[in-house]
């Protein structure tokens, strides 16, 4: 029987080529519901989409699994439980193994550039003077189909080196430079699925696409022009258990063995951005040992992860996100731990981002923030990380300048930084409680930054510059969750000294307000042709939520899937 759903989402996809209609060509069990687009075709080619749909039915229900246990591992924080070292896993911990050698391709990884998959953004990254790109398919980007697809097409043509991009309005041509940095692709986390694409009646998990699609297309270009047979390389997102990590670990080798390479081929990065990760790090490059290279302080979903993981915890109530910096206990013994680690298991151990942006119009103000972003990587450097991530290609001289500088002229610190000072971090250090005050204004630049990011980002940015900082979806993350916080709980804005208390009529007048100052910020005709309002009751609704969304972006997400011809899915 036709359903309802069925009727009003009509299934495009035309599985004969021979059909003589415009339509994918695809295998058994697959269905392309994104728009048809002759490029698109090239990337969604059959032998292609036959490679995705073998990785999700080997792997579908090992997903879901996972995805399973992260509910109940939720239930027991919900229930006052809190994350810490595994017992069972202890002999990973204690034990003397190492990961893989490091490639030669990527030993050196001072400073890395992040931005989402944009064909200029992706020459721009290329050619920055960065070590290594990381083009993104996750934080940086909004998942639309037609980011993602041109996303593809863009990475193939950087791979295959032919990549331009002609800037009609300045009429300026982009195109490669001959050193350019060494590319990394961050795939979506396991939690989104892709739903212009069905497998077998259900969406394909995003991530596989992302992989998928981008190995597919890339891995032999990719090792003879870029890996030194090595590659691709990718990083990994949000993952909360090396179950997970061992999920990852048979995609490489399903697809190492499908492409006929050899195992270790392919290298990936894993961001530790989530509080029960840095109880698995050890456990994590275990799984991945023959892949790894290293991992990285994922600093802004981490701060989200501590505010989801003790969302039922009132006595552990984040300050200002502006207060919740690297200097916090909490923070420092996460990046040290990290730092331990990972030379423990002779790999990289990556910093994070500083969210300042150059600015262009103040150059009294640019100089603060560079200072800032100076400070942040001198700390990172002497703590032992072996590289960092710039936002912007203004950032990186100074980037670069401090790791350099820092470094004694190696590659990285991996055997010259053991911190073995940091091995004696325990549970207590890694919850640590932040401190700080509450303040109004925290509260208004959440709401402000936060229905601007969701605005930019249904409109197909998910980076963006805000009041001179970058933010995107793990910035975003936190201003929701903290709104959320505070409301539930009904802080006090201890910092102000007023004694007000966070409550839903106070909220609904910051709301308001916000919403009007957006308007002035950014003119009457930005605002009215702008997703705000829309943002707005996104925002307004997952703060007020009577209980707490996983993911701002899987609610926000079935906005932004456009089935063919018309309409828009409801996962
Ligand atoms: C928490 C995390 O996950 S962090 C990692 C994910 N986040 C990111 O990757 C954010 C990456 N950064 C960005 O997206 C951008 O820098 C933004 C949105 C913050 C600011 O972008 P813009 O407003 O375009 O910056 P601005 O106007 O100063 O750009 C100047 C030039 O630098 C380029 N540029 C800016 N950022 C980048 C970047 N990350 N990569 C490549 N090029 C860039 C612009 O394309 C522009 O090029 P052009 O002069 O040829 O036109
Ligand atoms: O992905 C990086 C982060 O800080 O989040
Ligand atoms: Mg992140």
């Amino acid at each position: 029987m036709v359903s309802f759903e069925t009727f009003l989402q009509p299934n495009l996809s035309v599985p004969k080529k021979s059909s003589g209609m415009m339509g994918y060509d695809v295998p058994e069990g697959v269905d392309i519901r994104g728009r048809y687009d002759p490029e698109f075709y090239k990337i969604l080619t059959r032998d292609a989409l036959q490679f995705v749909a073998d990785l999700q039915r080997e792997f579908r229900n090992h997903i879901k699994y996972a995805m399973e246990c992260r509910k109940e591992a939720k239930v027991r924080y919900n229930n006052g439980g809190l994350p810490g070292f595994d017992p069972a896993t202890k002999y990973i911990r204690d034990g003397e193994w190492v990961c893989a050698p490091v490639p030669q391709a990527v030993a050196d990884r001072r400073v890395e550039i992040t931005g989402p998959v944009a064909r200029k953004m992706v020459i721009n990254a290329l050619n920055s003077g960065a070590k290594i790109f990381m083009a993104d398919f996750e934080d940086a980007l909004s998942p639309s189909w037609e980011n993602l697809m041109r996303g593809h097409v863009n990475l193939r043509d950087a791979v295959n080196g032919t990549i331009t991009f002609h800037d009609q309005a300045r009429n300026k041509v982009y195109k490669l430079n001959d050193q350019i940095a060494k590319l990394f692709v961050r795939p979506r986390g396991w939690h989104l699925p892709e739903a212009h694409i069905f497998i077998d009646g259900e969406p394909v998990t995003g991530c596989l696409v992302d992989f998928g699609l981008y190995f597919f297309h890339n891995y032999a270009n990719f090792r003879k022009t870029q890996g030194q047979g090595f590659g691709p390389f990718f990083y990994l997102p949000k993952m909360e258990h090396s179950r997970e990590a061992r999920i990852w670990n048979n995609v490489f080798e399903r697809a190492e063995k499908w492409a006929g390479i050899e195992k270790g081929s392919i290298r990936a990065t894993v961001l530790i951005e989530t509080l029960p990760a840095v109880f698995q790090m050890n456990e994590i490059l275990y799984e991945l040992r023959d892949h790894s290279v290293g991992l990285n302080c994922g600093r802004w979903d981490y701060i989200f992860s501590y505010v989801k993981t003790f969302q039922a915890h009132p006595d552990r109530l984040l300050p200002d996100r502006v207060l919740v910096g690297m200097g916090q206990h909490f923070m420092r013994s996460y990046s040290d731990l990290l730092i331990h680690t990972c030379h423990k298991r002779g790999v990289h151990a990556m910093g994070g981002m500083a969210a300042q942006i150059p600015i262009r119009d103040d150059p009294a103000a640019n100089e603060v923030a560079l200072e800032l972003v100076r400070k942040d990587k001198l700390r990172e450097v002497m703590a032992g990380h072996d590289g960092t991530w710039a936002a912007h290609p203004g950032l990186i001289p100074a980037c670069m300048e401090v790791f350099t500088n820092n470094m004694s002229n190696a590659p990285n610190q991996i055997h010259s930084m053991k911190r073995q000072d940091a091995s004696v971090l325990v549970e207590e250090d890694l919850l640590q409680r932040p401190r700080g005050v509450r303040t109004m204004e925290g509260l208004r630049l959440n709401t402000r930054v936060g229905i601007q990011y969701l605005a930019a980002w249904l409109t197909g940015a998910g980076s963006v510059p805000l009041y001179n900082l970058m933010e995107d979806a793990a910035t975003a993350e936190i201003s929701r969750v903290q709104n959320w916080q505070w409301l539930k709980y009904g802080v006090e804005l201890d910092g102000d000294g007023l004694g007000v208390k966070v409550t839903m009529g106070l909220f609904g007048r910051v709301v308001e307000e916000e919403m009007a100052r957006i308007e002035r910020e950014v003119g009457k005709e930005k605002f009215k042709k702008g997703m705000y309002k829309e943002a707005c009751k996104l925002f307004t609704r997952q703060c007020t939520a009577p209980v707490l969304d996983d993911f701002l972006t899987l609610d926000a997400y079935n906005n932004i899937v456009v089935h063919q011809p018309i309409g828009f899915s409801r996962l």
